[in-house]
């Protein structure tokens, strides 16, 4: 389970650009975060993947305070970038790989969990192209297989369907609700009405604030 209680997040010297923000998010449960450009969505989900030290207020995971990254990694906290952090000159499979493996699964069974996971996504035929050579949605599905496959425990999908077409956002969306139904806590940022509409809890960042509008 994620807590975050009275969080604040900024940079620098600037104003904070979240403040005082209490939320739980529950194995089981997906937690649509929505809000307008430059709301806060991706800043919130670095706090909450260990990446950005709250300024005030506290994260943790599982009844322990989050301190950075590491930590998030051995407790399973998944996050899939805004950006996608694929590396371009690997294949889509490798990307897959690298990470399962840097996870401390066995490379047979990498193999196999990679080829599950863009089978799920639609990209069987994909798998041994280099990310540069696919399209903007084929590199955002391979950047969700992978964050798919690392099977977290909190899984944290930043505007993951801004680059697909409706039957990929579908087949996505599909996929993470069995993600919560497999017990991960997820948290899902997005612009899109119609997919918060589908998530059963939504939190709503607005002027730096964090309104609970369903949940
Ligand atoms: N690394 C950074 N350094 C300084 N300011 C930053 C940094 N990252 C984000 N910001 C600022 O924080 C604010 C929130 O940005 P953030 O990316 O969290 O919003 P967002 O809701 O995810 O936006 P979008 O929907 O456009 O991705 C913005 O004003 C942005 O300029």
């Amino acid at each position: 389970m994620l807590t975050l209680q009275g969080v604040s997040v900024g940079y620098g010297g600037a104003p904070a650009v979240l403040r005082d923000v209490s939320v739980t998010v529950r194995p089981g449960r997906i937690l649509a975060l929505t809000g307008s450009s430059g709301a806060g969505k991706t800043s919130l989900l670095s706090a909450m993947a260990g990446l950005l030290r709250p300024r005030g207020g506290a994260v943790s995971i599982d009844g322990q305070p989050l301190r950075d990254r590491d930590q998030a990694v051995e407790h399973r906290i998944v996050l899939i970038p805004q950006d996608n952090g694929l590396a371009p000159i690997l294949t889509a499979a490798e990307n897959l790989q690298v990470a399962l493996v840097a996870g401390g699964v066995a490379a047979r069974e990498a193999r196999q969990q990679t080829a599950a996971a863009l089978g799920q996504l639609g990209l069987s035929g994909q798998a041994d192209q280099l990310v540069e050579e696919l399209s903007g949605g084929q590199q955002q599905r391979t950047a969700i297989a992978r964050g798919l496959a690392l099977r977290g425990g909190v899984l944290l999908a930043d505007e993951v369907t801004s680059e697909l077409d409706v039957g990929n956002r579908q087949r996505v969306l599909n996929l993470l609700h069995e993600e919560a139904r497999r017990g991960a806590a997820v948290v899902f940022a997005t612009h899109d009405p119609e997919v918060a509409a589908a998530c059963e809890a939504e939190l709503h960042l607005v002027e730096g604030r964090a309104e609970v509008v369903r949940g």
